[in-house]
């Protein structure tokens, strides 16, 4: 499944590249006036092979959750309990995920990749009547079980995941996007829930990037000073132990990634493939990201950077990939709150194609 997936990545249309830069010229504005939306825009139309490309409509939201054995390093100051019941809260609606969710008219399924401790999933869980406050809920959160291991090993000691573990949670992620771009997904966003997983997001970003895991790692919920520079002896600990090849993807995700990081590679591939734009988060989703690019180096194509964390990591993959967020409000949350708050900047560089008259058919003189 991954072989064929990597193999259905392909390189952007360039006739539908050249007619949307033709129709962005055509069209009653100052040329170059709509800034980044204009090249989005184009991209977008390259990956869809056509002029105007799709609006991105049925925006559909994967968190992908999972836990990690280096937690027992004390890298997070919260208990690895808080991942199974933020995945309760995000099934019954009371997330800043989904408050953003219902804001931008997405879908949110949230995917157990692989969390240590049992679910707690409501008997009421919402019918689709009501958020919490009433706020209409668009899709009833979905929850998809396909556990690989409940929760990785402590890559300071052992790698997170042997290699079939970390293919299988490849293939979990390939297979939502797949599920979610079936339903109708014209865009697909990347979100992740994990308590210490900022710590195997800063160790692949030093892989892939060979940065420093000084330069790669933050403070992820907030860690003190003191635990700040322990987070980064663990990732440059857990660097030196395995020694991670970075033109191996599938090795570096089992010997320090996690579970949702493996998934959210797997997850960007298949949006990649389906040739369905995929809107990043934050730290996570853009060390996943670095994965997927090393597995399908034409996957950047489909990938639109939704905003830039604060996490210092998170800048780090970014410029690797060559990518500009498109916003900066120093979100350091995860979820994919980052991504879902871009959403509506993407749709409206696509809209402007479909909608905005030229200078021609609204009769507007030209300078
Ligand atoms: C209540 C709560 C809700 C969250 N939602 C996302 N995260 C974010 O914080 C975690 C990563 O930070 P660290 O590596 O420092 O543990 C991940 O679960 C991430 O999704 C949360 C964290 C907490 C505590
Ligand atoms: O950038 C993120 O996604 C992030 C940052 C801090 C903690 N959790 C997630």
């Amino acid at each position: 499944m991954l072989d064929n997936t990597i193999a259905a990545v392909g390189p952007l249309d360039e006739s539908a590249m050249t007619a949307a830069r033709q129709l962005q010229a055509r069209l009653t504005k100052p040329a170059g006036s709509l800034g980044a939306l204009e090249e989005l825009s184009v991209r977008l139309a390259g990956l869809a092979g056509s002029c105007p490309p799709p609006v991105p409509d049925r925006a559909a939201v994967a968190i992908f959750a999972g836990d990690h054995g280096v937690h027992a390093q004390r890298v997070s100051p919260w208990p690895q309990e808080v991942t199974g019941q933020m995945v309760g809260n995000f099934l019954a609606g009371g997330a800043v995920v989904n408050a953003f969710a219902r804001q931008a008219g997405a879908s949110v399924t949230v995917i157990d990749v692989g969390v240590a401790t049992p679910l707690p999933v409501a008997d009421d869980h919402p019918d689709g009547s009501g958020g919490p406050h009433g706020a209409p809920e668009p899709v009833v959160p979905r929850l998809v079980n396909a556990p690989v291991r409940r929760g990785t090993r402590d890559m300071t000691v052992t790698a997170a995941m042997t290699r079939q573990e970390a293919l299988a949670a490849v293939e979990v992620g390939i297979g939502v996007a797949g599920d979610l771009a079936d339903a109708g997904a014209g865009i697909l966003l990347t979100g992740d829930m994990g308590i210490a997983n900022t710590t195997p997001a800063a160790a692949l970003i030093a892989a892939f990037t060979g940065a420093d895991a000084a330069e790669a790692t933050g403070r992820g919920t907030g860690v003190d000073d003191p635990t700040y520079q322990h987070k980064i002896e663990v990732v440059r600990a857990a660097l030196r132990r395995h020694e991670p090849d970075p033109a191996d993807p599938l090795g570096v995700l089992a010997a320090v990634g996690g579970l949702e990081h493996a998934a959210l590679a797997g997850f960007v591939l298949g949006a990649a493939a389906r040739r369905v734009p995929v809107l990043l988060d934050g730290v996570i989703a853009v060390s996943a990201a670095l994965a997927a690019a090393a597995f399908a180096p034409d996957s950047v194509a489909a990938m639109v950077a939704g905003h830039r964390s604060a996490e210092p990591g998170a800048t780090v993959a970014l410029r690797q990939l060559g990518l500009t967020p498109l916003i900066d409000l120093g979100l350091r949350l995860g979820e994919g709150t980052g991504a879902l708050l871009a959403l509506p900047v993407v749709t409206g560089a696509v809209r402007v194609l479909h909608e905005v008259a030229t200078f021609d058919s609204a009769g507007v003189a030209e300078k």
